[in-house]
């Protein structure tokens, strides 16, 4: 892509005037998101591994980037200099220290990708530089294997345009939304935190499979392929999720018998609990 489809600019910002494969795009924070997303991106293969700067305090986590061709560094500061799309991938908790100490370097030639769970497009703004083009994403683990699910939302300096550039930057990582700022806590109890929910569905499916007489390696992966593939059969078809449980459900038959069950120990209302749960508590993270 170049940017005569993607002129990156909102109405008193900057366009980004260069290719999209030249794009210098930053990391802060090395962890497992910032794997995920950087991986997303090298395997679109529009954006050249020279072209990703990444930074940590320790080495923990910079080698598996360095094998890859990414560039590393322990400079927050570095990397915003080197780069024009940067995103922060530390723990919610470290983002105003980590702001604080780059805002200085942030021009209105940066967007600024912040995927902190709960942290507000109103917080980032008063923490870097009037005029910064801020956009709040909320991925997940699978963007790891390019199943994830993202969602973006734009600050006041940004919009259409850094949202589409995004878009097809990281559609390898999976699917890629955009909506309103209060999509985003939803979506962190949905698919940021509800990825943790599926494995703990993953482990009592297979346990139960145990207490039936399984043996436990088995039922894992059976349980794993399961998940797998009613999750591509719900994507896939477009078909709701009634309709493909009522495909499976003879009548009188085993599966009736089970959902009794799940419904006996209140799963439905238990699953919706975690999403609501998950959303107030990113909620909370963000409350100043
Ligand atoms: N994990 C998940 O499933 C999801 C996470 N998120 C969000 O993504 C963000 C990152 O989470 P995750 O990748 O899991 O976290 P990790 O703990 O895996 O990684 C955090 C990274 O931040 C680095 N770091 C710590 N302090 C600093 C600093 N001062 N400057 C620069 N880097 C620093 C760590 O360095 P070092 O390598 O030296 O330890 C580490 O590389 C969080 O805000 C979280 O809310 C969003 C959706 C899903
Ligand atoms: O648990 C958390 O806070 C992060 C955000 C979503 C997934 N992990």
């Amino acid at each position: 892509m170049n940017l005569s489809e993607s002129s990156v600019r909102s109405s008193d910002s900057p366009a980004i005037q260069t290719d999209v494969c030249q794009l210098k795009i930053g990391f802060i924070g090395a962890g497992n998101m910032a794997f995920g997303i950087a991986q997303g991106i090298i395997a679109s293969g529009k954006i050249p591994p020279s072209n990703i700067i990444i930074s940590a305090p320790s080495t923990n986590n910079l080698p598996r980037f360095q094998e890859r061709g990414v560039s590393v560094t322990h400079s927050n500061e570095e990397v915003v200099e080197r780069s024009r799309l940067v995103f922060l991938a530390v723990k919610p908790h470290l983002v105003p220290k980590v702001l604080n100490g780059i805002s200085r370097n942030v021009t209105q030639e940066h967007i600024i990708v912040s995927m902190a769970a709960g942290i507000t497009l109103e917080t980032l703004e008063e923490l870097l530089p009037a005029g910064t083009r801020v956009v709040r994403m909320m991925p997940n683990l699978p963007c790891v294997l390019l199943e994830g699910a993202l969602l973006l939302a734009s600050g006041s300096c940004a919009g259409e345009e850094e949202e589409t550039l995004l878009k097809t930057l990281l559609s390898p990582c999976g699917l890629v939304e955009a909506g309103p700022e209060p999509w985003i806590d939803a979506h962190t109890g949905l698919s940021g935190s509800g990825v943790a929910f599926v494995y703990v569905f993953a482990e009592a499916l297979a346990e139960g499979a145990v207490k039936m007489g399984m043996p436990s390696a088995l039922a894992r992966r059976i349980a794993a392929q399961t998940i797998l593939g009613a999750g591509v059969l719900l994507r896939d078809t477009g078909k709701l999720p009634a309709e493909l449980k009522a495909e499976v459900c003879t009548p009188g038959g085993t599966t009736i018998h089970g959902i009794h069950a799940l419904e006996k120990g209140g799963f439905r209302a238990a699953a919706m609990g975690a999403v609501e749960a998950a959303t107030e508590r990113a909620r909370e993270l963000g409350k100043k």
